[in-house]
């Protein structure tokens, strides 16, 4: 298990003291993977940063499996970096090594002869899906293709522990997620802890189980992914939350207005499903109950480690009391509501 207790780091700059990391307090069980979100200067970095020692707590102290790295140095901190891998967002690769060479290096440091360690880079070159691959150059390679490179080669020395520091942010939607399911994957096959930088919910979203939201170096927020879906408490949160909800919210806005003008007398409703809530015919079955005019204006249910969670824009029109009788349904249904406009 890693554990921040009361972890503060301070840099002294030159305009004075940076509060990069002020009093966090997180655990983080073994096996799970661990989305740490926020925006550029939340403190991010500079927190994972100390899991493997590159940053030493100005007060309070940072264990794994009750080792305190804060405490270590030399020798026994580089054994423990051992059990750390870390992928980066620009891959890190050597340029002038092959794909096998790459993932070899950490093996050669480790003082593993070039037998054993080739056999170890063949399999985890498998193992991330570049059998075929090994003799090409990182310059040969899709930007998808070198984050492998970067995760087997994050392997070599069978951590415990994956950081992973916005290692998609350089790569388009597809290759994210391709790059996102290996992570999976590999979490699941080698039971291996992921912690996860990123500023990108879709991240969360899609293979973290828990999340710490961040913001001015503290964390603001933490639990389980869907609960902080659900209930975000934090308006950081609220704001991650809703871009990944609804990706295209000022879109929404135009054509909110727009229908507005259309149809002045309709009532603009969001509803935000979770869980078992967004399989459920609710809409359909409170349109029987109270027959509206229903216009969809956007939508979209994502699927979360734990559950889904859908969002839904729709305009009613019709009779006042029909309105909030299905307003009421909804509450019934536990549908979140939350009414935009009305005349
Ligand atoms: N070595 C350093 N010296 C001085 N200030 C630093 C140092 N490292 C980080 N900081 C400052 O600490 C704050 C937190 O930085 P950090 O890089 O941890 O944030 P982050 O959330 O990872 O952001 P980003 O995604 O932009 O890297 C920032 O204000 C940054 O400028």
């Amino acid at each position: 298990m890693i554990e921040f207790k009361d972890v503060t780091k301070t840099f002294q700059a030159k305009q004075g003291p940076v509060h990069a990391v002020q009093d966090v307090n997180l655990k983080i069980e073994d096996g799970h993977i661990y989305g740490i979100v926020g925006y550029s200067g939340a403190g991010k970095s500079t927190l994972v940063r100390m899991l493997n020692g590159l940053e030493t707590p100005t007060s309070g102290s940072v264990n794994i499996d009750g080792v305190e790295i804060s405490a270590l140095s030399g020798a026994p901190l580089r054994e423990q970096r051992h059990k750390i891998g870390m992928i980066f967002q620009h891959f890190n690769l050597l340029w002038s090594r092959t794909v096998l060479q790459n993932i070899m290096f950490p093996l050669e440091i480790a003082g593993q002869s070039k037998a054993e360690a080739e056999k170890k880079a063949h399999h985890l070159a498998e193992l991330v899906g570049l059998s075929g691959r090994e003799t090409a150059y990182p310059s040969e390679l899709s930007g998808g293709q070198k984050q492998r490179v970067g995760i087997a080669r994050a392997l070599a020395n069978d951590p415990q522990i994956l950081l992973s520091d916005e290692a998609t942010s350089a790569l388009d939607p597809q290759t994210t997620d391709e790059v996102l399911d290996l992570l999976l994957s590999i979490n699941q096959k080698l039971h291996l802890t992921i912690v996860l930088i990123t500023h990108e919910m879709h991240v969360i979203r899609k293979i973290a189980d828990h999340v710490a939201v961040m913001e001015s170096g503290k964390i603001v927020e933490q639990g389980p992914v869907l609960d902080v879906f659900k209930r975000p408490q934090q308006a950081v949160t609220k704001r991650f939350v809703n871009e990944e909800v609804t990706p295209s919210l000022n879109e929404t806005t135009v054509v909110v207005d727009q229908l507005l003008e259309k149809y002045p007398n309709g009532t603009i409703v969001r509803l935000t499903f979770h869980g078992d809530q967004a399989q459920l015919p609710i809409v359909s079955e409170m349109l029987k109950q109270f027959p509206l005019d229903l216009n969809i204006i956007e939508g979209g249910i994502h699927q979360t480690q734990e559950g889904a969670i859908g969002s839904l824009y729709v305009q009613l029109t019709g009779d006042r009391a029909k309105i909030d009788g299905a307003l009421g349904y909804l509450e019934k249904m536990r549908v979140e509501t939350e009414v935009l406009t009305r005349e």
